[in-house]
Formats: C-alpha cells, structure tokens, sequence
C-alpha cells in the first residue's frame, strides 16, 4: 500500500485529525527518534515514552510475575515481615534461584522489596495488593482470562460463538448473548458449583465496590433498596450496616439467591428486615416495594438488547419518583486509563457477553429505557466503581 497517498487523503481533515497524521509521521522517522533520544531537552520524553512502549510489549510478563508472587504465597510471606530468599523458596516450593529470580523480579515491579542482608519485605504496590483480599481474588482469576487470550486474534476472530475459560466460567453470560434462559434460573443442580465459584469471586471483591458507593451516595434516603444481580448478598450487607433503618430486599438467580440465604440467613442485623427473591432479571418482572434499585456490576455484563431489557424492567419495578443506582466501572472513567476499553472491553469479549459503557451511553440507554433524568455520582476510585443515578 502507498503509505504516502494514504496520508495525504484527508484533505478535509481537521485540524486535530491533521496535527494526529503530522505527529505519528514525525514519530514513526527514525532520523527524528535519534535526534529526539539524543537532544538533551526531548530525551526525558523519550526515555519516558519508550519505558511506556516497554510496558505495554512487556504487560503480560509482569502480569505473570505478579501471578506467581500470589500463587506461591510469597505476598502472604512478605506481609508477615522481612524474609531471606531461602524462607521464600520454601514458602512458595521453588529452588533458591528461581525464587531469586523471581523476587528481583518482583521487586522491580514494586511488588517486592529488597532490604540490606539480603532480605525480602512488600514493595509498595504488593503493599496495597496485600491487604485487597479482592484484588488477589481476581489475580487468581486471571489465569482464565489469559488462558483466552493466548491467541487474542484466535478470540476476536471467533465472534464470541466458541465456549472460552470465562464463558465457562460465568454460566449466565452465553445465556444473556443468545437470548437462552440462564441455567440456574431452574435452581439446576449441575450449575450449582459455577454459580458458588462465580458468586465466591464477586463476594471476594465486592468490599472495594461498596466502600466506593457508600462513600458516594446516601442510602439513608431511601425506605427500601433492591439489590438487583445481588450476588450472594455482600453489597446487601454493607449497605444494610451502613443504613440501619433500611428494608432491603436481593434478586438472583436461584442457585446464587440459595448462598444469599446461607450467608446472610443468620445475620441477625440484615436477616430480620431482608426479602430473597428468585428469578431471572431477564425473563421475569421484579419485585416492586422498593423505592432505590441498585444494579452494581451487572449491565456491563450484557450486551445492550438485554441490559435495555432489564433497565426496562428496573422502571416498571420502580414507584413514581423511584432511584435508580448504577455501580460498575465505566469507559473513559476519570483516572481509570485502560481499564475500561483495554481491559474490560476483551475480558468480557473473553466471557462472551457484555462490553463496558461510558457514563453518556448508558445514560442514552436510561432515556430509552423511559427514565426522566440522570446523572453522574462521582466516586473516589472511579477505577473501581463509577455510578449513575437515574430516577423515574
Ligand atoms: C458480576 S456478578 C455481580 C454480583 C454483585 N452485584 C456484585 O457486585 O458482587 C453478576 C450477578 O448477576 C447475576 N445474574 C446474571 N444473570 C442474571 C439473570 N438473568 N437474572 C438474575 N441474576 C442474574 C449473577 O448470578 C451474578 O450474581
């Protein structure tokens, strides 16, 4: 192809579109990224923007560095205080070099740190990682999401019709993209054990979602909240204990309502002012009574026809004046880098179903979906969680 003549097509361009073509020309000339490495006021951005580059040809390795330190236990070791690199190797099962490789390894990512003598102690970022029982959850997890992403034009070629290790993984998500009925809408004993496994991880990683909406918004308010795709009942509980004089009520699917009962049945401070429903949000209305619904990481799971679906069904749920609460982490969020459209937007490719939304699509969805207004809530770790108030 004629490099060339294809950059001189937009003649029509604007200007931005224009100054982006006059850039990459400039930044792809290798006579300019030698001058630019060696001109002493460009290096400092050279030498910044070719770390960058490192990082992301590099991303998977650091990843798997991270997989082990967790895997082997060496965060769980190095959180109890300073170590020597043989403790280590016998904590994660590895002979001393490989553990030493492994831990300089760590400690140029911030997971570790090395100390005089010798030793081992937490790094900064395996500092924070090691008290997010969560985010250790879902570093476990990722061994699905890379297992798919093996061959990552293999997975975007299949168009998401072939079973993966996430679609396996999340059991509703092939249902929701194919319009089938979900199997634990039966309580189906086979998807028992998928349905526990999926709902162990949310729980696990549930807190950091909480702290983020209770920090953003005033559950007080409201009579009575629903927690929509509730899970096992972990977002339930921390409202329910931050809003003590709210009824709350929790819709599932059966097999996860069922560990909902098993984990907040004898919570003598939930249990008395709580309604378990059953159902699927997709194919059955929900319960009305409650004037704050909450849908807290569930419409990215579902590509726009259902989660349409099920706003619609949020707003027959809802009395006149009723609220709406989204949760999730969105594209484009404020600080949230490549979170939304890096990240989540191939895990879910990966499980199947779902991709994740800007705060101004879903408010179109919202609109169409018959609510009078909405808005933005800002939370303190957008990366996290953002959130959405719609109202009726
Ligand atoms: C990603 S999890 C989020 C759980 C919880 N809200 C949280 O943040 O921890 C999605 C939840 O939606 C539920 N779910 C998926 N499809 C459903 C359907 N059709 N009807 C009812 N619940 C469904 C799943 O069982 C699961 O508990």
């Amino acid at each position: 192809m004629d490099m060339s003549n294809r950059l001189d097509l937009p003649q029509r361009a604007g200007l931005k579109e224009r100054w982006i073509i006059w850039r990459n020309r400039l930044l792809t000339n290798p006579r300019f990224q030698s001058w630019s490495a060696a001109f002493p006021l460009t290096r400092p951005i050279v030498r910044s923007r070719a770390r960058r580059a490192f990082d992301l040809v590099a991303g998977f390795a650091y990843a798997q560095v991270l997989a082990a330190c967790v895997e082997g236990g060496l965060l769980d070791l190095l959180a109890e205080g300073p170590c020597d690199t043989l403790t280590a190797a016998n904590r994660a099962g590895l002979g001393l070099a490989a553990t030493e490789r492994l831990l300089r390894a760590a400690a140029s990512l911030g997971i570790a740190e090395s100390l005089p003598g010798g030793r081992w102690t937490l790094g900064m970022d395996g500092a924070a990682l090691q008290c997010n029982p969560g985010a250790r959850a879902m570093i476990r997890h990722h061994a699905l999401l890379y297992a798919d992403l093996a061959d990552p034009l293999a997975l975007l070629r299949a168009d998401r019709k072939e079973p993966t290790a996430l679609s396996d993984f999340w059991t509703y998500a092939r249902a929701s993209a194919t319009g089938a009925v979900p199997p634990g809408k039966q309580g189906d004993a086979d998807n028992e054990p998928a349905a526990a496994a999926y709902s162990a991880l949310m729980a696990a990683s549930q807190a950091m979602v909480s702290e983020q909406l209770i920090a953003a918004y005033k559950f007080s308010k409201h009579k009575a909240m629903l927690d929509v795709g509730g899970g096992t009942g972990a977002f339930v509980r921390a409202v329910g204990n931050a809003a003590p004089a709210l009824r709350l009520g929790l819709f599932d699917l059966p097999d996860v309502v069922a560990g909902a009962e098993a984990s907040l049945g004898r919570d003598a401070l939930i249990a008395p002012r709580l309604a378990l429903h059953k159902g699927s949000f997709l194919h059955d209305p929900l319960p009305t009574g409650f004037d704050l619904i909450t849908l807290v990481r569930i419409l990215h799971d579902h590509d726009d026809e259902p989660a349409l679906r099920l706003l619609r069904a949020v707003r027959a749920a809802l009395p006149p004046g009723g609220t709406l609460l989204i949760g999730e982490p969105m594209a484009g969020a404020a600080g949230g880098g490549a979170m939304g459209d890096a990240y989540f937007g191939l895990y879910l490719w990966a499980m199947g179903s779902g991709r994740p939304r800007r705060p101004a699509e879903l408010g179109a969805m919202l609109r169409s979906a018959g609510f009078s207004s909405w808005h933005e809530v800002s939370t303190h770790l957008p990366l996290v969680c953002g959130a959405i108030v719609a109202r009726v």
